[in-house]
């Protein structure tokens, strides 16, 4: 037996419930659902599906973890978040392999995602002490400071790419600003973050840290909850645009990461090595695709397309996808049936419209496989920025690329979508690599480079990309709010 596999058996959690209270507790109607490993379609137990009466206990044990969370002082919260980090450290392995099963990604990949949580919990605690107010020149004898307190209770509905991690590194701002929280995990992919219930759930006060499994009407439950302060959403454009118009009836804050098409661009005097390397990362073909990130779109210039294009089809072709759970495998599958007919319906619509597929764009041959969701990493040329492969996000392995002559062209059909998350820039001349930085209307821009992310730097989209800024002071104040206190020093 290969390594995760046997980290994943000592690994699943224990408990299937719900976890709010500091307490284990059955749905409120005994509702369950089934969790199968999108890989080999196997069944990975049941657990417990939230519904409005649970959200409704949930959120009346988080108020008052609220009341409890909000006296302990600044260091010692900080304290908590570095023994959360701890705990996922020293947990990673079974944290990577649960999500290997469950969410389809592979093993290898999600172990980096041991150290993004653990710093996320790390760097906020850190942080701890930015959440100060300021002091105000009056005009009368008086003394006027702002101050920053939480929210109250704060909720975050995640997406299914990185489960463990944006439970764990979302945790960190709402926990330190002090705030208590709810999760709702992502409804294909719920074991990871049962497993930190376990594990980092008894380290708060009763009622700081709950966990709910359910799927969209859990979500829309907690969204329309008057308990609640703050919705953060890790999640599609539509669930963030539902989710914005339910949070208005109670005037709830809301902070939204959603999806891109994010486009990559190269210009004649890149390296071509370089940039096809960059965009085979950019692509994310690892977690097949599913990253919001992901630079799928390509503009190359017409005078490097060429051999752009062959180094990146070769590199795909060395990308073979294989079961999750084994420590080598390069890529994993997609999450669900559901995604799977998304995906090659865009293959077959690029296909329709005149694209011309280089590679992939169909099941592995490796007959392991044959119970998964896999898709080999699909490569099309000569797609033109008005098929839908150009336009849509697929959430898949599959990279659209466009050729270009005129820049202003070029910016034009880059700018043209509705969404504007990341893009990736490729040029040695970087006067020319800022312009062109300049011009995006994108919310996280890499010159020379793709996918990467940097503690502290602020991650987040422009236009229908989101709402708000994660990974980065911004997040923690987001958690906050500001009360201005006045004091009249006339004697
Ligand atoms: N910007 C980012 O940081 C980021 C990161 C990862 C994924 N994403 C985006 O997430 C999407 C993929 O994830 P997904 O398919 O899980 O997204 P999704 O929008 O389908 O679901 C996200 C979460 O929202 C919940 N939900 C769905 N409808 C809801 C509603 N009406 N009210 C409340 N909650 C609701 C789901 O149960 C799930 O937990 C992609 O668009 C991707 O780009 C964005």
């Amino acid at each position: 037996m290969n390594a995760p596999t046997i980290y994943l058996q000592n690994a699943l959690p224990a408990h299937r419930g719900l976890y709010y209270g500091g307490e284990w507790h059955d749905a409120a109607n005994a509702a369950e659902e089934e969790i199968f490993s999108p890989s080999t379609g196997t069944s990975l137990g049941k657990v417990a599906w939230a519904g409005s009466a649970d959200v409704d206990a949930a959120v009346q044990q988080a108020r008052l973890g609220f009341q409890a969370w909000r006296k302990i002082s600044p260091l010692a919260r900080a304290s908590c978040l570095r023994q959360a980090a701890a705990l996922v450290r020293q947990h990673g392995d079974e944290l990577a392999a649960i999500d290997a099963a469950d969410c389809g990604n592979p093993f290898r990949a999600l172990k980096l995602d041991v150290g993004m949580a653990a710093h996320g919990l790390e760097y906020f605690a850190g942080l701890i002490a930015e959440l100060k107010g300021q002091t105000l020149p009056m005009e009368d004898e008086s003394l006027n400071y702002t101050v920053r307190e939480p929210l109250g209770v704060v909720c975050r509905i995640n997406a299914y790419n990185h489960p463990f991690m944006f439970a764990a590194r979302g945790a960190a701002a709402v926990l330190a600003a002090g705030n208590s929280l709810i999760i709702k995990s992502p409804e294909q992919a719920p074991l990871s973050t049962l497993r930190l219930a376990e594990l980092l759930g008894p380290l708060f006060p009763p009622g700081v840290f709950n966990v709910l499994s359910g799927g969209r009407e859990c979500g829309e439950a907690l969204t329309t909850h008057p308990g609640i302060a703050k919705i953060a959403l890790i999640g599609s454009v539509p669930t963030g645009k539902a989710i914005a118009r339910a949070a208005a009836d109670t005037l709830k804050r809301v902070t939204l990461e959603l999806g891109g098409k994010n486009a990559l661009i190269a210009y004649p005097d890149a390296d071509i090595d370089k940039v096809a390397e960059g965009a085979v990362a950019g692509m994310n073909f690892a977690w097949a695709g599913q990253s919001c990130g992901s630079t799928s779109r390509l503009f190359l210039h017409s005078s490097i397309h060429d051999a752009v294009v062959e180094r990146i089809v070769e590199a795909a072709r060395r990308i073979q996808p294989g079961i999750p759970t084994h420590p080598d495998t390069q890529m994993g599958c997609l999450v669900s049936q559901a995604q799977f007919d998304r995906v090659v319906s865009y293959i077959n619509s690029g296909v329709e419209q005149g694209a011309r597929l280089l590679t992939g764009g169909k099941r592995p041959q490796n007959p392991e496989l044959a119970q998964g969701y896999f898709i080999e990493p699909t490569v099309f040329s000569e797609v033109t920025p008005d098929m839908q492969i150009a336009r849509q996000e697929i959430f898949g392995p599959v990279m659209a690329i466009m050729r270009w002559q005129n820049e202003d062209a070029m910016f034009e059909a880059v700018n043209e979508l509705d969404v504007g998350l990341t893009a990736s820039i490729w040029t040695s001349d970087l006067i020319q690599a800022h312009r062109a930085a300049g011009r995006i209307e994108a919310g996280y821009i890499w010159i020379n480079r793709s996918s990467k992310h940097f503690p502290g730097a602020p991650f987040g989209g422009y236009k229908q990309s989101g709402i708000g800024r994660d990974e980065s002071l911004d997040e923690l104040l987001d958690n906050t709010q500001i009360k201005n206190v006045n004091v009249n020093l006339e004697p």
